[in-house]
């Protein structure tokens, strides 16, 4: 039973995988509702309603390919869809005003300025991973790197994803890269190995290495072993369903409803900053 207060969301890639997988989650969470659901203009699913294409039955919101009206009677909007679409979807939402819960991977550096500039006016919570797991498991993460020194032990993150995902490394694994590199009190960027083939040479002490798996439909695999000489240690999540990532993503945008426009991660919204 819905009220006048609830939250209202669009969804939009609303006939993706995690599209699918939020309309599902928002339907059971008390203080949210589906308003909206939007897809390209050249979608199959233009106009077909998204809950019944989700598989909860009809809830009277047709699946349309104009964001903006959609937007503008909203008070937030759930993002899993690709790069150059977030980026777009930030615009709309600054212009709106309204939450922008951004669960996109694989955005460039120049993606993520423009986000962080319709920051300015959207309350924006962005992150590689919305689980609850994954974001605990980088606080662990960030801890044993600052344990366990450079010297001794080699950082390594192991990541497998299904068949049909496109970015590499996931957003997970940059995001528990990012965790390891402020554990041990240096940046990521530089000091990463996203690949290795060939004659590589030795391993460069302190570097933070990459491995990437694709396939059958693994929902998401992540492990960062610390490699010391004579013990490793592993530190693991595996996502078994979708649905983590929808809880969390809509978590988000009720903890980001009347907080000011910003961009936040989900470890505010976690409480785990
Ligand atoms: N942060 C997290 O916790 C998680 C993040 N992700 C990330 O979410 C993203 C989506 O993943 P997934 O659901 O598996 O991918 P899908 O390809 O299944 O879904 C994306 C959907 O967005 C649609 N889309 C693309 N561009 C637009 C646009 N401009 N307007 C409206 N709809 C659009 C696609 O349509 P079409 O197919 O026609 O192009 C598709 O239906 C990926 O970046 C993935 O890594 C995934 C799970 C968890
Ligand atoms: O594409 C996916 O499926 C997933 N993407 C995110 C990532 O890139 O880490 C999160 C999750 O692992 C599933």
């Amino acid at each position: 039973m819905s009220e006048a207060s609830d939250m209202g969301l669009v969804v939009v890639g609303a006939a993706g995988r995690m599209g699918q997988t939020l309309i599902r989650a928002i339907h059971t969470i008390p203080g949210a509702r589906v308003i909206g659901a939007v897809e390209r203009a050249d979608s199959p699913y233009l106009g077909k309603d998204a809950g019944e294409l989700a598989g909860i039955g009809i809830i009277n919101v047709p699946i349309s390919d104009d964001p903006l009206p959609v937007f503008a009677k909203a008070d937030g909007v759930l993002d899993f869809t690709t790069p150059a679409s977030s980026v777009e979807f930030a615009g709309y939402a600054a212009q709106a005003r309204i939450v922008h819960v951004i669960g996109t991977t694989g955005c460039s550096a120049d993606d993520n300025a423009r986000i962080a500039a319709a920051a300015r006016h959207a309350t924006v919570v962005k992150s590689g991973n919305m689980s609850l797991g994954v974001n605990l498991l980088a606080v662990l993460v960030e801890q044993a790197a600052r344990a366990l020194d450079a010297d001794d032990f080699d950082i390594e993150i192991l990541e497998m994803h299904h068949k049909h995902k496109v970015d590499a490394p996931s957003g997970t694994a940059l995001l528990l890269g990012e965790a390891a590199a402020a554990g041990r009190g240096m940046a990521l960027a530089g000091n990463d190995v996203r690949s290795r083939d060939g004659h590589t040479g030795v391993r460069k002490t302190g570097s933070i290495g990459f491995a990437t798996l694709r396939g059958g439909s693994v929902v998401g695999d992540h492990s960062v072993i610390l490699a010391g000489t004579g013990e490793r240690v592993t530190l693991s999540h595996h996502a078994e369903d979708r649905a983590i990532f929808a809880r969390g993503a809509v978590k988000a945008a009720l903890w980001a409803r009347g907080k000011k426009p910003g961009l936040y991660s989900m470890r505010d919204v976690l409480g785990l900053s």
